[in-house]
């Protein structure tokens, strides 16, 4: 079914009213996006956050009221530019879609990946371009995790570039589960994913079913977990805030002589993770890639943070 769309960019004091307008002239969905550059980073499961200038967007079925919709939009579109002050913002457009298969849409741009020296995540619906190397298979669904951005790619290179034989191993903010399962992959015995957020869990499930390590997954929503649990390496990929505010209870999940990758962290955060985690912890030099760094350590034999 073809679609009809409109689009608004204006400021955030806008929001609720222009939602509201939206839904009641029609709109089957209502979407929110940055009109700006004002990235805005996790917000925690049921937070709704909102950037200064924003990108209102409401669909609407192109069926046979389209008249009807295109005149009730019109009629609020005029109220909420009679309703903004003067020089600020309002722009708008209306534009014709034609259906697609939409929640595979951003596949287009999923392609196979390399990881280090053995390390592929391929998109479940492409062919693996190397069926010998060690293939992680994937479709995300709605959690975080492909391989495509720069904190997942420096937590990919580094457990590739670990022996991970026999080892247990932590993925706290396991998202689509990319990282625990790549290391089962590449040899370890059983991995353990922790996330605040069910979507994660549920896609973490999916995708080790989808590679066939789902016997060596234990998954938990944060909290459930038992208490004392420690690994043999624990890799991190959340934020700088949170990777300090939780650095005594991610540090208490390495085992002593243990590794630790912490990766979500922008280069000029980089001293403030590693002041939290140095005490108990010898830190390896940082890797960088675009804005993002990973840092890197071994934990102390006797040491607690
Ligand atoms: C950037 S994604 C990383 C996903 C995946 N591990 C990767 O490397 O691509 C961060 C994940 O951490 C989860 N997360 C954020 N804060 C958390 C917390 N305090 N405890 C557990 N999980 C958390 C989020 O829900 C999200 O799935």
């Amino acid at each position: 079914m073809p679609w009809i769309q409109i689009k608004i960019i204006t400021s955030k004091q806008h929001d609720n009213l222009l939602e509201t307008l939206l839904l009641e002239t029609g709109a089957v969905s209502v979407t929110f996006q940055d009109a700006g550059d004002q990235p805005i980073f996790e917000p925690l499961p049921g937070e709704l956050k909102f950037w200064d200038d924003i990108e209102i967007a409401g669909l609407y079925e192109a069926d046979n009221n389209l008249h009807e919709h295109q005149t009730k939009i019109a009629a609020a579109i005029n109220k909420i530019k009679a309703m903004c002050e003067p020089g600020q913002h309002f722009i708008y457009k209306i534009e014709h879609l034609e259906d697609k298969q939409w929640e595979r849409e951003w596949m287009i741009h999923f392609h196979p990946m390399r990881f280090g020296q053995r390390l592929w995540v391929c998109p479940s619906m492409q062919a693996v371009p190397d069926p010998s190397a060690v293939n992680v298979i994937l479709d995300p669904g709605l959690a975080f995790g492909t391989g495509t951005h720069p904190t997942t790619a420096l937590c990919l290179e580094w457990l590739d570039s670990l022996d991970l034989q026999n080892k247990i191993l932590i993925d706290f903010g396991c998202g689509s589960g990319i990282l625990a399962i790549a290391a089962l992959k590449l040899g370890a015995k059983q991995a353990i994913g922790i996330d605040i957020d069910p979507q994660a869990i549920e896609a973490s499930r999916d995708n080790a079913q989808r590679n066939g390590v789902s016997e060596h997954l234990v998954l938990y929503l944060s909290g459930q977990e038992p208490k004392n649990l420690q690994a043999d390496v624990v890799v991190a990929n959340i934020l700088a805030a949170p990777l300090c505010e939780l650095a005594g209870v991610i540090a208490d999940l390495v085992k002593p002589d243990g590794y630790l990758g912490l990766s979500g962290i922008l280069n000029t955060q980089s001293d403030k993770v590693s002041q939290a985690y140095q005490h108990a912890f010898c830190l390896y030099p940082i890797a960088e890639k675009e804005e993002w760094c990973r840092i890197t350590a071994v934990k102390n034999k006797n040491d607690g943070i």
